[in-house]
């Protein structure tokens, strides 16, 4: 008999108050190592909180997230070498040269400077950019910014790699670009994604999707399921839906 698959990541009952405002309230879900899994919501429904709270950017105050094993409260060193993040507003240092970044990046996790030389030059090639290396941050668009910033996010091979937003800012062109560069990643490199957008064309439908709404989970299902399960054509109708109905306060849940 199989035995069940152990998902990569947990995110177990997970609650974050500002004062005030409730802006997690029970938030579980699991993705499954190699996934691209979207974590779609609206502005204000939660993902930059939950972001934050991997990060350890806050403390967290209910609930735990896993990854691989590793729990934020009780082994946060072991899960923050897990993972690899690329934040809604840009961290690069504009007027240092993207090897510079990557380079003080590598420095941080304490990679050594043979394997940081190593690692920069495979990661650049891989988004493309190894001809850029020498060029300041400043000097580049805004597709090939979020492009080093993956570069950066995947130095010290996490296993999960998170993006808040990632395309925020983007033409639709450099937007899809960049959203076919991360899948390829998972397709070709087995890397495990988490990828927070508020656009519905950003998801496919084979895509795990969680639906976060108001701090609250409304739905954990395929882009496709979510469809057939509220009798809907799109994912943007089945979204209209959900959320149509909690603001109604119906709590309506799939
Ligand atoms: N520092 C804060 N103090 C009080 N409330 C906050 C704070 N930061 C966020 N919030 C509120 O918490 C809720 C969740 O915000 P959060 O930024 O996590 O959502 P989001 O889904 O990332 O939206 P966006 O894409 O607009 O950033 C929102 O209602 C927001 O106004």
């Amino acid at each position: 008999m199989n035995q069940p698959v152990q998902p990569l990541v947990e995110v177990d009952q997970l609650g974050h108050c500002y004062p005030g405002k409730q802006a997690l309230d029970q938030v579980s879900f699991t993705i499954q190592s190699g996934q691209f899994h979207a974590l779609l919501g609206p502005n204000g429904a939660g993902k930059s909180t939950l972001f934050a709270l991997i990060s350890r950017l806050f403390q967290v105050q209910q609930g735990d997230i896993r990854v691989n094993g590793h729990s934020l409260r009780h082994a946060p060193a072991a899960l923050l070498g897990s993972i690899g993040m690329v934040f809604q507003q840009s961290t690069l240092d504009l007027d240092l040269s993207v090897e510079q970044n990557l380079d003080y990046h590598g420095c941080l996790h304490g990679l050594s400077a043979g394997i940081r030389k190593q690692r920069i030059q495979e990661e650049l090639a891989r988004v493309e950019l190894l001809d850029a290396r020498g060029k300041k941050v400043r000097a580049l668009n805004g597709g090939h910014r979020r492009r080093v910033e993956i570069a950066r996010a995947l130095l010290h091979h996490p296993s999960l790699l998170l993006l808040d937003e990632a395309t925020v800012g983007l033409d639709p062109h450099t937007r899809a670009s960049l959203n076919r560069h991360v899948r390829s990643l998972c397709e070709q490199q087995q890397v495990t994604v988490l990828w927070a957008t508020h656009l519905i064309e950003e998801i496919l439908p084979a895509d795990p999707v969680t639906l976060l709404h108001q701090g609250k989970v409304l739905a954990n299902e395929s882009a496709h399921n979510l469809c057939l399960q509220t009798g809907k054509a799109s994912l943007v109708e089945a979204f209209e839906l959900l959320t149509a109905d909690r603001r109604r306060g119906d709590g309506a849940s799939v």
